[in-house]
């Protein structure tokens, strides 16, 4: 697929575009709390796909104001932000818990009565709680770009994975958003799962408690299970499209977005696994034994 193509591809909606499809599972919630539930989807679902590339513009201001306050911060003593950081966290990891308890109905109950070829290729009821909920992911996925501001506020290391994984995601969703794919229905329930387990350690540390190794460790394979699974989901709609030709509401172009986003988050995890736990051990015996 040339360049040219694939932008084009990407701005091709079959979701209330010309080609319109009715990919979607028709299930509704059994009860929806006030607010929970999307009013007018074709309103909000145009609204993304006339303006989902303003992502990367969000995005590459993102990059400006990062080497802006960096420079800004450089010859300053960093902030403290104690108690920000520990709401910022907190609100953001009761959001994700919250989130995952509500999301978590649709894509269970969707592979246990519909089974997988529909959960991996029929989006969710678009008026209802799923929709809300997935709405409010790509929302969030603006708000999170906060957590650089506290880092480099902080001086603490911005390292690339971090950037990287932000501003991909960031756009990813919204390109989601815009055609309503519908495996990400998984994608979005890994990641409030893994963001629930994530800003709660974050909210704790923020606090000032050092937590035991294991917690890191079992946060980080979370998120790197998390980066694989999210590899296998878009290879299995690869096959379903690809091998067994059945309609599938997720372009072709959206697919190999998500899966080299997948792919190189998947790397980067194992690389800050490998870094974070096996190397900086190795170091710390070997310089035990050397005091010894
Ligand atoms: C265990 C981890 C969750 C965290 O590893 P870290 O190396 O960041 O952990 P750490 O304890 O050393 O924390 C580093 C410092 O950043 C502070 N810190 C506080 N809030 C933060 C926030 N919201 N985002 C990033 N850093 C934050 C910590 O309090 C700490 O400050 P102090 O030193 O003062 O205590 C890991 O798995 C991880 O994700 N590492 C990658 C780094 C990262 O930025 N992850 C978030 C984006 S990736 C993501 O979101 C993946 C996903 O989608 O699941």
């Amino acid at each position: 697929m040339e360049l040219a193509e694939f932008w084009n591809e990407l701005n091709t909606f079959t979701i209330y575009g010309p080609n319109h499809t009715d990919m979607t599972t028709k299930y509704k919630y059994p009860y929806h709390f006030p607010g929970e539930q999307v009013e007018d989807p074709q309103y909000w679902t145009i609204l993304f796909q006339k303006y989902w590339y303003h992502s990367i513009t969000i995005s590459v201001l993102y990059f400006a104001l990062i080497k802006v306050i960096q420079k800004f911060m450089e010859n300053r003593k960093p902030f403290t932000l104690k108690y920000p950081l520990i709401l910022w966290n907190g609100a953001l990891a009761a959001f994700s818990i919250i989130a995952t308890l509500r999301f978590s109905i649709d894509p269970l109950r969707s592979l246990y009565a519909e089974g997988l070829y529909k959960t991996l290729c029929y989006s969710c009821n678009p008026t209802d709680v799923a929709a809300f909920w997935s709405f409010a992911f790509a929302l969030s996925k603006i708000v999170e770009l906060g957590d650089t501001m506290f880092i480099i506020l902080r001086k603490k290391p911005l390292i690339f994975l971090h950037y990287y994984h932000h501003a991909a995601v960031l756009i990813y969703t919204v390109h989601s958003g815009a055609e309503h794919t519908a495996a990400g229905r998984f994608y979005i329930l890994m990641n409030y799962f893994a963001h629930s387990l994530m800003y709660t350690y974050y909210t704790v540390s923020a606090m000032g408690y050092r937590m035991p190794k294991w917690v890191s460790m079992t946060v980080t394979t979370v998120q790197t299970t998390q980066m694989l699974a999210g590899v296998g989901i878009t290879w299995m709609v690869y096959k379903v499209k690809a091998d067994y030709k059945l309609p599938c509401q997720q372009s072709m172009a959206n697919l190999y977005l998500a899966f080299v986003i997948y792919v190189t988050f998947a790397i980067l995890f194992i690389q800050f696994f490998v870094k974070a736990y096996i190397v900086k051990s190795a170091k710390k015996s070997a310089k035990s034994v050397k005091k010894d």
